[in-house]
């Protein structure tokens, strides 16, 4: 499966290519590639990252470094990588990591099916990983595996959110400048302290810029400056671009970055993550029915319950028995929620078929996928007892499918037969599959809900 942007609304659709960088669209890779193209790829330089992973996160306040932190059950930098290798034009990703996380590193790899990756040994100060990840692509290092790139995008691996569109900027404005990176507006005003602790003075907020990542070189302009730089820069420095300016004289070019990019520092900012990656993913539902004959039945109504009420969603729908949407487009477009609607029976037929699809399409690995089995009890139902014991084998379908990341909860709704009684039911299980989808919380899973 290719991997998608961090949660992104959509499938890693490779962007335009900087001026000059080169490029493997889905189109270059299918076919020929026209003039222009060929000869963009030849003149265009190869791009490589560096990802410093090698800290240990003490502002964190936890014993696993940050990086190594669980959103939603994945180590935050899985993020960073997933984010970095849906863009085709990086060719190599080295990643510097301690020895003590080295092997948990590789299962990471492996289990999320990161590609394009290498490993270095990390340094004691995140120059010197960084540091580590250039001398590797410089000496063509890992089994000759990565070759010296023109471009070397750094980037700090607990930065999970940075898109394409960054990142081409910054390797386009490197190419031009020799060096790039992205800034942000002050938050809060830099002050400078005295000896005293009292104010000596203050920056003028609006004329300074914070520094953030991702940001790109001339390899050979901050190879160079990491050779020729000092101990005590490799020691307390914290600015690339400030080496590239000082070593070899180059004035970066400074480019605009999101909000998005701030580093993960403290445990808020894990919160904060997790709140966007939730956002992100909840932004498609799908709904599968077990019928579309019977246009008068409630699941009808349900259905467009549903779209009206989670209108500030993308509400799709199809059966899996008749032609309609085809699923597998749907996984395709990276839907993480799914309803079940059960019209004909009590059981888990349908559910059961949908978990099948979903399990073998691995849409899982990376996010987990909420499924809610919806099923109606009214005036027609078969005797309560018998429809509730066969409705309680949720638990076991439940335990069954988180194992493989998937997030089943059933959702009983009650119909009595005056119209607006009903309607509440209705709109009481639109609110209680809102709040599933938002929430994402694996405690409920195996839940029979009643609305
Ligand atoms: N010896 C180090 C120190 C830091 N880093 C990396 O540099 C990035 C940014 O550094 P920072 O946020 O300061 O991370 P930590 O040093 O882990 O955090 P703290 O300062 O709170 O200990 C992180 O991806 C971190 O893993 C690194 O590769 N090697
Ligand atoms: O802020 C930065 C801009 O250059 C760097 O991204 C880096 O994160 C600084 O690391 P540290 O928090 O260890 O000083």
């Amino acid at each position: 499966m290719e991997p998608g942007q961090p949660g992104g609304s959509g499938p890693a659709e490779p962007g335009p290519l900087p001026r000059g960088v080169r490029g493997a669209g889905p189109k270059a890779s299918a076919s020929p590639p026209s003039g222009a193209e060929a000869q963009l790829q030849r003149c265009a330089p190869a791009v490589a990252a560096v990802l410093p992973a090698g800290g240990r996160g003490e502002r964190m306040g936890v014993p696993t470094p940050k990086q190594f932190c669980p959103i939603l059950e994945r180590p935050l930098i899985s993020y960073t990588l997933q984010a970095l290798e849906r863009v085709c034009w990086i060719k190599d990703i080295v990643v510097a990591v301690t020895g003590e996380n080295m092997d948990a590193m590789k299962d990471l790899i492996q289990r999320y099916q990161h590609k394009r990756i290498s490993l270095v040994e990390a340094g004691v100060t995140r120059h010197r990983s960084i540091f580590n990840g250039l001398k590797a692509l410089a000496e063509g290092q890992r089994d000759a595996q990565l070759s010296r790139p023109e471009v070397v995008i750094i980037h700090d691996a607990v930065r999970p959110f940075v898109e394409e569109d960054i990142l081409l900027k910054v390797v386009t404005a490197a190419k031009e400048h020799g060096a790039a990176g992205a800034v942000r507006p002050l938050v809060s005003t830099v002050i400078s302290p005295d000896a005293d602790g009292c104010l000596d003075h203050s920056l003028e907020r609006a004329r300074h810029r914070a520094s953030e990542m991702p940001q790109a070189f001339l390899f050979d302009v901050i190879y160079e400056a990491y050779q020729q730089c000092s101990d005590y820069d490799l020691e307390f420095g914290t600015e690339c671009l400030q080496l590239a300016l000082k070593y070899c004289h180059i004035k970066a070019k400074l480019v605009e970055g999101s909000p998005d990019l701030w580093k993960v520092t403290y445990k808020r900012d894990l919160y904060a993550a997790e709140s966007i990656i939730k956002e992100r993913i909840s932004e498609q539902i799908h709904i599968v029915m077990d019928t579309k004959e019977d246009e008068e039945h409630i699941g009808h109504h349900f259905e467009e319950m549903l779209k009206n009420e989670l209108n500030h969603v993308k509400v799709t729908s199809g059966s899996l028995c008749h032609p309609g949407r085809d699923l597998q487009q749907i996984i395709l477009e990276q839907c993480y929620n799914f309803i079940c609607v059960n019209v004909k029976t009590s059981e888990f037929e349908e559910t059961q078929k949908l978990l099948d699809v979903l399990t073998e399409s691995n849409i899982s690995i990376l996010y987990p996928v909420v499924v809610i089995s919806v099923h109606f009890l009214d005036h027609k139902s078969v005797p309560i007892g018998q429809k509730m014991e066969n409705l309680m084998q949720i638990r076991e379908f439940a335990k069954e499918v988180k194992k493989r990341n998937i997030l089943l909860c059933g959702l009983l709704i009650y119909c009595p037969q005056e119209k607006q009684k009903l309607q509440d039911s209705l709109r009481r299980g639109a609110i209680i599959i809102a709040t599933l989808i938002k929430e994402r919380n694996s405690g409920l899973i195996g839940q029979l809900l009643v609305a």
